[in-house]
């Protein structure tokens, strides 16, 4: 049986004080025996300060991207020896506003993923295709893509303990989530695409569905057998309904 996961990627948003009164509400929502993983990914300046607040708590620390450097005369960049130092264990990669403005190609986004699996700790893996590309039929062909070059540089082994988001980038901040069926059916086409180079891999692989994910559609979205939980964006900015997605996913996978 897999445990779901239910990561809130804050995107660029929050102050100090949003950081407090968010973690605040979520560790009165939220027991410490919940039966899936739940993870917060705040802006990378307020890592250390909410990983204090989450003391206590089963709330796991992520992040929402990371260099492929360790060290060194790289200005700017956050290295994964660096998010370690500080308690995080999840690290968001290859979330389609990265590839879109930070041009990030598969390629580079496998270099991460890499130095992740190196460090010991989690790459949560973004994949999806835009709005165009589902249109065009290609859906399939760009997740297998995107998969592929992970499996390309490092083997399909990479994937042990690893997490795949599937966020179709025309679900993404539009409320328009893709459907319970729709979803599924991509689900199914990855875990049987690393299946396809090793069986025992895909079953255990998380593969979470992210895009216009909320208290209200969560529900039915995580009945589905493939869809291991969500990444969730803006319903995660509000403890009560990131909560309610968190119990959404406990209910389905009882
Ligand atoms: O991009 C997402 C999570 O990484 C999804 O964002 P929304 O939930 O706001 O659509």
């Amino acid at each position: 049986m897999r445990k779901p996961l239910v990561m809130g990627n804050w995107k660029l948003n929050g102050s100090i004080d949003m950081a407090k009164n968010l973690v605040a509400g979520l560790r009165k929502e939220l027991s410490n025996d919940t039966a899936c993983n739940i993870a917060i990914a705040p802006p990378v300046v307020y890592l250390d300060s909410v990983k204090h607040q989450l003391d206590g708590t089963n709330i796991i620390l992520g992040a929402q991207d990371v260099g492929i450097h360790l060290s060194g005369a790289y200005t700017g960049e956050v290295s994964v020896e660096m998010l370690k130092d500080i308690g995080v264990t999840h690290i968001i990669i290859g979330h389609s506003e990265r590839r879109t403005y930070h041009k990030e190609s598969d390629e580079f986004i496998a270099k991460k993923f890499g130095v992740i699996k190196e460090a010991g700790l989690v790459p949560v893996l973004c994949i999806g295709e835009t709005e165009a590309e589902n249109e065009a039929g290609q859906t399939q062909a760009v997740c297998a893509r995107q998969i592929d070059a992970v499996i390309k540089a490092l083997g399909v082994q990479a994937f042990n303990g690893a997490v795949i988001a599937y966020e179709p980038v025309w679900a993404i901040g539009t409320g328009k989530s893709a459907t319970p069926a729709q979803a599924q059916a991509v689900h199914k086409f990855i875990r049987d695409h690393i299946a396809k180079q090793d069986a025992k891999v895909a079953q255990q692989v998380i593969i979470q569905y992210g895009g216009s994910v909320n208290d209200k559609n969560a529900a039915e979205l995580f009945t589905q057998p493939d869809i291991d939980g969500a990444l969730v964006g803006g319903a995660s900015l509000k403890a009560d309904a990131f909560a309610a997605i968190v119990k959404a996913a406990e209910l389905a996978k009882k």
